[in-house]
């Protein structure tokens, strides 16, 4: 039996309606929600509320990249919001996590902490194409064992790494997967991925899907058959 609610559906839309017209179709019991850079650029706060008045769980997917003290109060404001998860860019360093972290711990409820490794997109070359030589896998462990010593509550990685960052972490270090196809899905701009199934087999708490299920031209039954995947 697979625990419910292991799928969180990327809202990666431009406008507050398309989104309600998925999300109206959609059980809060039955999945969680990503509010990206796009929707919540156009949409902003008010629309985090929204969702969250509906019942629905909210992973705020604004990857925060600054100064300590200015990720530290971006994470405030996301509490604030009433988020279920914030995340931020592991690459910011130990400092900016630990500045995050200890302004969340004076939170009486905190949304759970996640930092991204390595974006999804990425290949061997994109990394050595940034001076970063190496195996993406290499990266991604890295920056996992630093996130969680600085405070983290989980990543984001592709599930091609999960179960090496599982073994690395232990069971209770969350672990947030984009990179998820259905067998014979386009993949659009991704690069590290899995099938659902194989995400789920491979130890991903959860699994980040966006264009499966929100290109589908029935979004509902691409959800559906998704989840049946995970079940057989
Ligand atoms: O490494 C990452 C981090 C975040 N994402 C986000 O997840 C979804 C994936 O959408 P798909 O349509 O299923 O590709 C999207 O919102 C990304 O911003 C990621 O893909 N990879």
């Amino acid at each position: 039996m697979i625990p419910a609610k292991r799928i969180i559906v990327a809202l990666d839309f431009a406008t507050e309606s398309q989104a309600l017209a998925l999300v109206e179709r959609l059980d809060p019991t039955r999945c969680r929600l990503k509010v990206g850079k796009e929707l919540f650029t156009r949409c902003g706060p008010a629309f985090v509320e929204v969702l969250q008045s509906r019942g629905f769980e909210v992973f705020l997917d604004l990857k925060f990249h600054d100064i300590p003290n200015t990720v530290a109060g971006a994470c405030a404001a996301a509490a604030d919001l009433g988020v279920w998860m914030v995340n931020l860019h592991i690459s910011g360093g130990a400092r900016m996590i630990e500045a995050a972290r200890t302004r969340l711990d004076a939170v009486s409820t905190p949304p759970l902490l996640i930092g991204v490794t390595l974006l999804t997109s990425l290949s061997r070359e994109d990394l050595g194409a940034v001076g970063c030589p190496g195996e993406p896998s290499e990266r991604v462990l890295a920056l996992a064992a630093l996130g969680h010593a600085a405070g983290l509550d989980g990543v984001v990685c592709s599930p091609l790494e999960a179960a090496a960052v599982r073994a690395a972490q232990g069971p209770d270090f969350r672990l947030v997967t984009p990179g998820v196809r259905p067998a014979g899905a386009a993949l659009g701009d991704q690069v590290r991925v899995m099938t659902p199934r194989d995400a789920l087999a491979a130890g991903a708490d959860d699994l980040v899907i966006g264009r499966p299920i929100t290109a589908a031209s029935d979004p509902l039954a691409a959800l559906r058959a998704i989840e049946d995947s995970l079940m057989a």
